[in-house]
Order: C-alpha cells, then sequence, then structure tokens
C-alpha cells in the first residue's frame, strides 16, 4: 500500500486508459487528473465512454491498456486498498434487491469492515437523508427507479470513502432529494472528499462542479476548472460548439401534424 496520501497526490489520476469491444474502441487512451477535494464533472455525448471510463476507474472493468490510481494507489494492482478508498455509484449494476433498504445499506458497510454499532447510526442517519426511512423496511425490488437510486447513493456512501464516483447520480431524483443530497455532498468536498460525477445536467454541473472534463468519442476534448473551459461561454454552449451533432430540424415531414 502507498504512504498516507497528501493533497499533492491527486484523487484520482487516470493514464493512457484503453478499451475496446469488438472493433469499437469506447475509451480511446484517455488520461484525466482529478485534484483532491475537487468536485469534478464529467460529460459527453451519449456512448462518449463516459460509464467505460469510470468502471476502470474504479475496478469495475479491466482496461486493455493504461493505470488507474485512487490517492496514489493503483486501482489494478492493489484493488482491495483502492476500493477502500472509493465510494461508487455505478450505472446499471445491479443491487441484492430482494434485501430491505435498510438491510442493503447494511451489508454495504459490513463489506467494508464497518461494526454493527457503528452502522446502525449511519444507516439511520442515510436513510433520513434520502427521506428514505419510511421505506427502511420495504425489499428494494419495490423502490421507484429514484428511491433505488437514493439507496445505492446511501450504500456508496457509508463508509466515508475519500472519494466518490457517481454516473448519473441525479437521475429520476425528485428536487427535494436532489437539493439535499447536494448539500451534504458540498459538506463533503469542503471537508477534503473529492467527487466526480457523470452527468448529461450541464446546469446541474456549472452549479456544483468546480472542474469539468467534455469527453468524446474516448477522449477529452478539454478540461480543467469549469471556468477554463467554458472560456466565457456557457457550460451548455461551449459544450455544443465542442461536441457538435446539432441537426437544426423540425423533424420528420410525417411526424407534423399540421
Ligand atoms: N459491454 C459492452 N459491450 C459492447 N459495447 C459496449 C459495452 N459497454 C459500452 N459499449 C460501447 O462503448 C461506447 C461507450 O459507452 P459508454 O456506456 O461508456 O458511454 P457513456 O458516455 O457512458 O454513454 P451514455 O451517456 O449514453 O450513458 C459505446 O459505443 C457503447 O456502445
Amino acid at each position: 500500500m502507498a504512504s498516507a496520501p497528501t493533497a499533492s497526490v491527486p484523487a484520482l489520476e487516470l493514464a493512457g486508459l484503453l478499451k475496446a469491444f469488438g472493433n469499437t474502441v469506447a475509451v480511446d487512451r484517455l488520461s484525466l487528473t482529478v485534484p483532491t477535494g475537487s468536485f469534478y464533472g464529467l460529460v459527453g455525448p451519449n456512448g462518449a465512454g463516459k460509464t467505460t471510463t469510470l468502471s476502470m476507474a474504479t475496478g469495475l472493468l479491466r482496461p486493455d491498456a493504461g493505470t488507474a490510481a485512487v490517492h496514489g494507489v493503483d486501482v489494478w494492482s492493489d484493488p482491495v486498498a483502492a476500493k477502500a478508498m472509493i465510494g461508487n455509484l455505478a450505472d446499471g449494476i445491479r443491487l441484492f434487491d430482494r434485501l430491505t433498504g435498510e438491510q442493503l445499506i447494511t451489508y454495504s458497510g459490513m463489506m467494508f469492515g464497518l461494526p454493527r454499532e457503528e452502522l446502525a447510526g449511519r444507516t439511520a442517519d442515510l436513510l433520513e437523508l434520502m427521506d428514505l426511512t419510511a421505506a427502511a423496511g420495504t425489499p428494494v425490488a419495490d423502490y421507484s427507479a429514484g428511491m433505488t437510486k437514493k439507496i445505492a447513493l446511501a450504500c456508496a456512501l457509508v463508509h466515508a470513502p475519500r472519494l466518490l464516483v457517481l454516473d448519473e447520480p441525479f437521475e429520476s431524483v425528485d428536487p427535494v432529494s436532489a437539493a439535499n443530497i447536494e448539500d451534504v455532498l458540498r459538506g463533503y468536498t469542503a471537508s477534503g472528499g473529492t467527487v466526480i460525477v457523470s452527468s448529461h445536467s450541464m446546469d446541474l454541473v456549472q452549479r456544483m462542479c468546480d472542474h469539468v472534463a467534455i469527453i468524446a468519442a474516448g477522449r477529452v476534448l478539454v478540461a480543467g476548472t469549469v471556468d477554463e473551459v467554458r472560456a466565457g461561454a456557457t457550460l451548455q454552449d461551449r459544450f455544443l460548439e465542442l461536441v457538435g451533432g446539432r441537426t437544426h430540424t423540425e423533424g420528420p415531414a410525417w411526424l407534423r401534424q399540421s
């Protein structure tokens, strides 16, 4: 294991990550440095390679080439030490949804070796934060999409990780819960935690993130502070300018109603 990390060691360092699925190069020698304490947004069009990148960064998907290090610990050569520092809200991961929400958070905490007494308090706090206390005893299989997202987020937070990796965390989440979660994430980064978040919401990224990378076709088009990347425009305009793809059409003639 690496020596005690310092603020000068990035929370996440991706170097030359490469992943191909058959003939599709999903991630094309992507490098990115996420400074400790930053709130880092990852944006890009559908199929840009965001989820594949985050899967390789968190030890879920083995890269064809390149490295990922969390606070200086290589994710693929020392996965146990690296994963202990990561809280991961992954896209499309199956949860053990026969468990109740309370059981699922408890189970996640036990996986990280938290003692039961400590876990009970953390679980109650997280259920309250996510507005899920009333659904604590309900199997997760019976949760709505937004409730499922929130319970998965609670599971990612329970071991107080140093780095939070969140793939589309606010998708389907109601505005009140989203605002509460945003407050908690702000407090978390203010206390030295690091968040990397992939999102299609430019508003959210512009509001919450201090850094952003725009990814397309498996590569970083631009990365830096939000102000550097915006370069005087809105993030939305900058994104459209860099990524392209607007069609400026009213749609096919057969769809028009008059
Ligand atoms: N398991 C897989 N098998 C085959 N192709 C895959 C697989 N996972 C991803 N891909 C392909 O890799 C590319 C990148 O996909 P990825 O899911 O990483 O993009 P994304 O930026 O997260 O997209 P979205 O914003 O739509 O979620 C796409 O072309 C996708 O079709």
